[in-house]
């Protein structure tokens, strides 16, 4: 139940404010604690003591001044009840942890947060002092002040206890204090100092062998060292940067209009940092050189024997340790009592086989021969040349002389596919932000990349990101990861047989291992009848579909319709709620509703994440044409603040299926190989989709740049496994139903004893205040969201108020009172 606003003070300000005027109250605080305890001295207290209460109200307080404490006679107090009598210096923590406290009151955060900071900060105050408590009591090597009494009277105790084991036993425990501080989780320490024994062990043996010269590393080696603690550090930055940007943008309150307007400029400065980004990717250093190899190791003879060739082999994204993401999903089941849900395990998955992916570099060389014999012959001179091998590419990185223009390399593009004679040869000249022209030419043996090994990343492990999806690896062996809630919506196009079912089936496997069933659900339209049916286990736990329907998965086309157009049903009444509630989306919408600011006779209620897959748009356009875009485009455009996100597959990317009001409301967009450039381009806006070699090969494109990308393979047997083991589980006792559409047909169609009995004030009101909204009936007459949309429904069939407008309130049709009165005259009411 939402809080209701007391006659106090704070009358006016909202709870947000509240918090903050606390926070800052409570840091303050924390200040002056802080000064107090910094200028403690010993002498302080004999001199207040000496002071009597009269004299201080005197304005001449002799003894009073001669007090040390920075705070005046109150500090000197303070303080000696901290220092003294208390903790000693380590006191000094306590204003600190009292300013944390502050902060995370300041920033909402939660209680959670500050119970562990309060908990451990007094473990930590504690353990100190007594450490400090334990030399003094052993060597009187300083001042107790550094331990305090308390301090002393631990170690004492704990001396007569045990001994000399006393000081061990306070390094061991102040040891794994550290360790908690660092990681605030016992396990995933023991898994660190796990961690650090073999390496340790391998690095002993190592030293004591003797080095052997010119052994070429191992590829899986080089393939799982971690990412550079440079770039970890720049991710956790990014990570925080946005996470304060997105509790500054919440805390804002703003009508419907605002938030539409404000999510298009979200976008546009989303779409500069991704610009950024990428260009910081194109940007960065190769990082493990498997083997340098001049042309005479391929041809002592060839003239080019000054060029070198790098294979750089991308070390990929760090290993999550075991059971991590297993742990973390644990405890978000622990916090969502709803129900009792357990998440798909780690171990469902198939391990990739540890044979290792060997790279050739005969290939290799042979590729790089023929590419410098025909720039040769066609005059051009390069400086270097780097071939960096991913999972189903390599790329050849050519760096020209400084007088060649790039675009002569382009022109001979054709030239070099034929003498590769490579399908699948992609020219980028230049690669974007670099001055180097980049050759893709595909494996001869490619690599799958088992979606397990995306899976246990740290990257997608750690993810704050809502809906997370890792697609695959990139060329340099990086987990490419999206947010779908950014997106916020996902076109998919590849001929048949180039991996979108997989694509798919990866997607929604992300989401299941990342998300709650009470956060997400899944609306699965299926014309194909066959692809999404393996999903049909997990219907009552994540499945949205029309109540009465039997079928959770939407196969025939006016089922898919009806249920289209009952989302876009759900996304006004989002929108309406969100109104209600003053926030700009669906997160801050939940947050208020978990924290009870909600009322849900008012209609409010948890808001999940629906995400639609449409796994063959065009047999839907075929059928229903017109009548399917609507709704999609009406979702595509507005559905993002709601939570609402599409993602559509079509094996047809032809501009009768992906219309052009389609694909501008969908920026981000996901290419297999297509059969033609003109398919490429109607998905991509450029060719390339064509030159794709199958199986998961992909181009990711999301408004700033396009990324090839291996798709991560998920076997149906593996999505048998993760939806059986969820499908086996209770799950919630009805399942999550989309709202039923009314047939709206203007007039006066509701027999009179139907209208309801606030109609005559509700229609003044909305004359009134000439906004003909929901949520204006609900405040003013106190009525659930229910009953004043069907008032609202009513008002519109005697046509005081126009149609829906999605985020604006109704037209109002009446301006004058007497008008009024005619149609209540009308109505007979
Ligand atoms: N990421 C991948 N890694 C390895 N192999 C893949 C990958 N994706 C697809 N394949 C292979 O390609 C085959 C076809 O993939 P998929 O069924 O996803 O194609 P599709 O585009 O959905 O085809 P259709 O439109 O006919 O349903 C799969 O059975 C698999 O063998």
């Amino acid at each position: 139940m939402a809080k209701k606003g007391s006659n106090t003070l704070f009358q006016g300000f909202d709870y947000s404010r509240k918090m903050e005027v606390t926070g800052i109250l409570i840091m303050a605080i924390s200040v002056l604690l802080l000064l107090s305890i910094a200028s403690y001295h010993p002498d302080d207290y004999a001199i207040v003591q000496s002071i009597s209460y009269d004299s201080l109200l005197q304005v001449d307080q002799g003894p009073a001044l001669r007090v040390n404490n920075w705070l005046g006679v109150f500090g000197a107090y303070i303080s000696y009840f901290f220092v003294s009598t208390l903790f000693g210096y380590v006191s000094i923590l306590i204003p600190v942890i009292i300013f944390s406290i502050g902060w995370i009151v300041l920033r909402q955060e939660s209680i959670s947060e500050m119970a562990w900071t309060v908990a451990y900060g007094l473990w930590m105050i504690f353990l100190l002092s007594t450490t400090a408590g334990w030399f003094y009591n052993r060597y009187e090597a300083y001042s107790a002040a550094w331990s305090g009494n308390s301090g002393i009277y631990f170690s004492s105790i704990l001396q007569n206890l045990t001994g000399i084991g006393s000081i061990i036993i306070l390094f061991v425990l102040l040891f794994v204090s550290l360790f908690i501080l660092i990681d605030r989780d016992i396990q995933k320490s023991i898994d660190r100092i796990q961690g650090w024994s073999p390496n340790f062990s391998l690095d002993f043996l190592n030293r004591l062998k003797p080095q052997k010269k010119d052994s070429p590393q191992p590829q899986s080696q080089t393939q799982t060292q971690p990412t550079t603690r440079v770039e970890r550090q720049r991710r956790a930055e990014e990570a925080q940067k946005n996470s304060s940007q997105q509790r500054e943008e919440e805390r804002r309150e703003r009508t419907i209009d605002e938030i539409v307007e404000q999510s298009q400029e979200r976008d546009r400065k989303r779409e500069l940092e991704r610009k950024k980004e990428s260009a910081d990717l194109e940007n960065k250093p190769p990082r493990a050189v498997l083997e340098r190899a001049t042309d005479s190791e391929v041809d002592p003879n060839s003239e080019d024997n000054d060029v070198e060739i790098s294979v750089i082999v991308g070390e990929g994204d760090e290993e999550a340790s075991a059971k991590e993401l297993d742990r973390k999903n644990k405890q978000k089941a622990k916090e969502v009592p709803v129900i009792k849900y357990k998440f798909p395990q780690v171990d469902l998955l198939d391990s990739p086989p540890n044979e290792g992916n060997d790279v050739d570099l005969e290939e290799i060389k042979i590729n790089k021969k023929i590419i410098l014999e025909k720039l040769k012959r066609h005059k051009i001179e390069i400086l270097s040349i780097n071939a960096i091998v991913g999972p189903t590419v390599t790329l050849y990185e050519i760096e020209p002389a400084p007088d060649v223009k790039i675009s002569k390399i382009q022109s001979y593009a054709n030239d070099l596919k034929m003498a590769t004679a490579a399908h699948g040869l992609r020219i980028m000249a230049p690669i974007p932000g670099r001055s180097a022209v980049g050759i893709e030419v595909p494996n001869k043996t490619r690599e799958t990349v088992y979606i397990k090994t995306v899976l246990n990343t740290k990257k997608f492990v750690e993810t704050e990101f809502a809906l997370p999806i890792a697609l695959g690896k990139t060329i340099e062996n990086e987990v490419y990861m999206v947010d779908l809630n950014k997106m916020p919506h996902l076109l998919i196009a590849g001929a048949t047989g180039s991996g979108k079912t997989v694509g798919i089936n990866t997607i929604i496997t992300c989401l299941l291992y990342k998300c709650h069933p009470d956060d997400l659900k899944f609306v699965l339209i299926d014309p194909k009848k066959i692809e999404l049916s393996l999903y049909r286990n997990i219907q009552n736990h994540f499945l949205a579909f029309l109540p009465g329907s039997e079928e959770p998965i939407i196969t025939d086309t006016d089922t898919a319709l009806e249920t289209l157009q009952s989302i876009t049903k759900e996304m006004d009444e989002r929108y309406d709620l969100l109104k209600m509630a003053m926030v700009r989306d669906i997160k801050a919408y939940n947050k208020k509703f978990d924290n009870d600011e909600l009322d849900e006779e008012l209609g409010h209620r948890h808001l999940p994440y629906i995400v639609v897959v449409i796994d063959e748009l065009a047999d839907l356009m075929m059928t229903a044409g017109k009548q399917i875009e609507e709704p999609i485009a009406r979702i595509a455009q507005l559905a993002r603040a709601v939570g609402i996100h599409l993602v559509v597959a079509t094996q047809r990317p032809s501009v009768n299926v992906i219309t052009g009001t389609i694909k501008a409301n969908f920026p981000a967009r996901m290419a297999y190989q297509v059969a033609s450039k003109v398919d490429s381009r109607t998905i991509l806006d450029t060719g390339g989709a064509d030159q794709l070699v199958g199986s998961g090969d992909m181009l990711f494109s999301n408004g700033a740049g396009m990324t090839r990308i291996q798709n991560a393979y998920v076997s149906t047997t593996e999505v048998e496994k993760i939806t059986s083991y969820i499908g086996n589980q209770k799950g919630y006792k009805k399942p999550f139903h989309l709202p039923v559409i009314e047939e709206e047909e203007p007039g006066i169609p509701d027999p009179l004893d139907e209208i309801d009995e606030l109609f005559k004030e509700a229609a003044k009101l909305v004359v009134l205040h000439q906004q003909g909204s929901v949520s204006l009936l609900q405040r003013k007459l106190k009525i659930g969201y229910n009953r004043a949309g069907r008032i609202i429904d009513q008002l519109y069939n005697a046509e005081v108020v126009g149609p829906f407008q999605g985020s604006t309130a109704r037209d109002v049709k009446i301006s004058e009172e007497e008008e009024l009165d005619e149609i209540f005259d009308e109505l007979g009411i």
